[in-house]
């Protein structure tokens, strides 16, 4: 690598991302999203009979949804609504003329019923609650979905807008918890399989202000996330590619999923930050997918 090239300039140099002069916002190239693609074939491979459902969301939620998760209690800094022109023709005629004069023009962009997705899961439980009381074997559901976050970064790994991959299990506590460990394990198995140095810690979620000190401090305490994480940015401590979280009971009160007995439902997902664990594949391996090591090649492409 370049030492004074930063690593975000030398994937737009090599083609590996594009850059739209907004951080944390960029096009992808046909290799990022191969790479991509193969990473998802391989952690498709490894829970397949595990899995009862598969969904892919898109990159907005249903207000309502949102507000139920709570997201705006613990991280209303990262969160992203949706907002639309709502005006009359005389508000579009003051708004054109804003935009000439280089004004504020955004005085009539009204609140929609639909917020920018903050995480994969999150739409996946008003669907599970809706049918009712879950069967005894729970639910085991795959999916996938753009997410956005407004942390605007100069470091590529921390984005605007990126997948997640998940795989969420809701059901009773020992199946939750169960699913959680298992997952943990594969995870640091297919980070071997990639050849990437990783190792797993006990983290918290950047909960806002003061209060959320405390909220992170608990829930580290409580061992209720982990993540896997994998040196990516020079100088910087390792990033977080993988998580692991156990929400035990809290969703299942929030969105009102129900055990088979009727009684809260615990969830647990897994988190694969799909663009940065393709960023630390192109770190550790270069920008030349077809010169990545043999192993490495034969892992995602077969
Ligand atoms: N801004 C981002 N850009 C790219 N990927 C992200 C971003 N935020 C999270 N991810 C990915 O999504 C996965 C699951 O999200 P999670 O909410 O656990 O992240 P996080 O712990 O909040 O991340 P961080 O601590 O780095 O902000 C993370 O492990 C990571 O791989
Ligand atoms: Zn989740």
């Amino acid at each position: 690598m370049t030492a004074n090239v930063s690593f975000l300039d030398q994937l737009f140099n090599q083609g590996i991302l594009y850059d739209s002069g907004v951080d944390g916002i960029y096009g992808r190239s046909a290799d990022f999203e191969d790479v991509i693609s193969r990473f998802e074939d391989l952690a498709l491979s490894l829970g397949k009979d595990e899995i009862s459902e598969a969904m892919v969301f898109p990159p907005g939620m249903p207000m309502t949804d949102f507000e139920t998760s709570g997201y705006m209690k613990n991280f209303p800094q990262l969160a992203g609504t949706v907002h639309a022109f709502c005006g009359s023709d005389h508000d579009h005629m003051g708004l054109i003329q804003c935009m000439a004069a280089g004004e504020d023009w955004t005085e009539n962009q009204k609140k929609t019923d639909l917020a920018l997705t903050p995480a994969a899961c999150y739409p996946l439980y008003p669907i599970l609650a809706k049918r009712g009381p879950l069967p005894e074997s729970g639910a085991y559901v795959a999916l996938q979905s753009y997410c956005f976050r407004h942390e605007p970064s100069k470091e590529p790994t921390r984005m605007q807008m990126f997948r997640q991959r998940e795989y969420v299990r809701v059901g009773t506590e020992e199946q939750t918890t169960a699913f959680r460990e298992t997952w943990k394990q594969r995870g640091q198995e297919m980070m071997d399989l990639l050849e990437l140095p990783h190792h797993v810690e006990v983290a918290n979620d950047p909960f806002f202000g003061r209060a959320g000190r405390m909220l992170g401090s608990s829930q580290r305490e409580q061992e209720l996330k982990f993540e896997l994480v994998i040196p990516v940015n020079e100088g910087a401590s390792p990033t977080a590619c993988m998580s692991f979280n156990y929400h035990m009971d809290n969703f299942g009160k929030a969105w009102n999923i129900q055990q088979a007995d009727g009684s809260p439902a615990h969830t647990a997902c897994v988190g694969f930050g799909l663009e940065r664990l393709a960023l630390a594949l192109f770190r550790h391996h270069g920008f030349d997918v077809k010169a990545w090591p043999a192993g490495v090649r034969k892992s995602l492409w077969g």
